[in-house]
């Protein structure tokens, strides 16, 4: 793979020159939200600036024009999931409307009472409460794959909760609070021998690898722009077509409709059927810009560079006496979490905030996970294209300073 620049790469991302505090930024959060690069800001711009019209029904040029852009970054997703068409993808506002919507138009109508949902111990709350809310209304129940000590899940586990009640799997690819990937394509294959249909929450997946939904065989696949460089309120639900032909709209509106009266109501052909009202116009074309961008680079390259840093930190945070890594399995991506025996991650968060560091501190919306490995809240480092070792470097400098000033 060719040697990935970081140093060049930083240069796309204005914002990495400001100071915090003082001091130069260094942005461990991109899980929580990854920074963007100038062609993503300039398009989001230009968009307002020189294209903006409303979509899919004016009859004057910018109209026009801007239709032929918006959908242009639907043949741009279905590419980067390697979807077998265009008709797969539906634009969303991002991971969480996707697993709602899915939740309500292909999950509700198959849910008696009794019937079982499986997902796993890491899931983040997007892929808890929608299914929570389901059981709520139709009696069905939630089986929880359990997680082991470094944070992996075992595929027999997995399989031992597989029923004759098993109506879907809702899975995370990548988990946000431990970085464990998990056995997707193992799962999806265990999941189809009994007719089962699998979801995959790809959120903290798609920043970090090469995603083939073919390949993986998944039913459903969802992702949020904003990590991948993109917007925020933009995102993409992947699903076979053999099942959005079957479901019924999400929200009610217009587009999604082929002719309305009060007498009946026609609904559009999916993907349509599931874009009720006026879009994040802009932002979907921004989401396109950042998938370009991040594909120039190459996901190999990234991934190789994102690896490196991973292992790179958690060699060097695990010679930090008193912190213990959550999330050490041997297939990882993207984070690093812990916690200190001798401050609570808020602490943790608040003193490398006054460094420019920047990491997150709390549940990481996966409470059952903090619940498992029974702490609080995990301190969480999470790697972006453009971080580099001396970043690193630094988060480990005031690791340190941490240790000195609360042991
Ligand atoms: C694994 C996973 N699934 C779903 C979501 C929800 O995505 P949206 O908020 O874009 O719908 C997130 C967001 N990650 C959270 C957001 O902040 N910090 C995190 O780790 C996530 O990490």
């Amino acid at each position: 793979a060719t040697r990935f620049d970081v140093d060049r790469v930083r240069e796309d991302f204005p914002i990495l020159n400001r100071q915090v505090h003082g001091k130069p930024l260094v942005y461990l959060d991109s899980a929580a939200s990854a920074q963007k690069p100038t062609v993503v800001i300039e398009a989001v711009a230009a968009c307002y600036r020189e294209d903006y019209a409303n979509i899919h029904r004016g009859v004057h040029m910018l109209s026009e024009h801007l239709t032929t852009q918006y959908e242009a970054v639907r043949e741009e997703v279905r590419s980067f999931l390697n979807a077998a068409s265009e008709k797969e993808i539906v634009f969303t506002r991002g991971a969480t409307e996707g697993v709602n919507l899915v939740a309500s138009s292909f999950v509700r109508p198959r849910l008696r009472a009794g019937d079982e949902i499986i997902v796993t111990g890491m899931e983040h709350h997007s892929n808890i409460v929608p299914w929570q809310m389901l059981g709520e209304e139709t009696g069905a129940v939630l089986k929880v794959v359990p997680v082991q000590d470094d944070g992996s899940i075992r595929l027999e586990d997995f399989e031992a909760l597989l029923s004759e009640r098993t109506r879907f799997v809702s899975v995370v690819h990548v988990s946000n609070a431990l970085g464990t990937i998990n056995p997707v394509r193992e799962m999806i294959a265990l999941a189809h021998e009994r007719d089962v249909p699998v979801l995959l929450d790809g959120a903290q997946a798609v920043p970090h690898m090469s995603v083939d939904v073919q390949a993986l065989d998944c039913d459903f696949y969802v992702f949020s722009g904003h990590k991948i460089y993109g917007p925020s309120g933009v995102g993409a639900l992947y699903g076979k077509s053999r099942w959005l032909k079957e479901m019924p709209p999400y929200h009610g509106g217009g587009d999604m409709i082929r002719s309305v009266s009060f007498e009946k109501t026609e609904y559009a052909d999916p993907p349509q059927r599931f874009e009720a009202g006026t879009p994040n116009i802009c932002g979907v074309i921004g989401m396109g810009v950042a998938i370009r961008y991040l594909r120039s680079l190459g996901l190999e390259a990234v991934a190789a560079h994102e690896h490196d840093l991973l292992v790179y930190a958690t060699e060097r945070l695990s010679q930090i006496p008193g912190l213990r890594l959550l999330g050490t399995a041997p297939e990882k991506a993207g984070v690093v979490s812990f916690i200190m025996d001798c401050a609570h991650p808020h602490d943790i968060g608040t003193i490398l905030d006054r460094s420019g560091i920047a990491i997150r501190a709390g549940h990481h919306c996966a409470q059952p996970v903090m619940q498992r490995f029974q702490v609080p809240a995990t301190a969480r480092a999470s790697f972006g294209l453009y971080n580099t070792r001396a970043e690193v470097d630094k988060l480990v400098e005031a690791l340190e300073k941490v240790r000195k000033l609360f042991a």
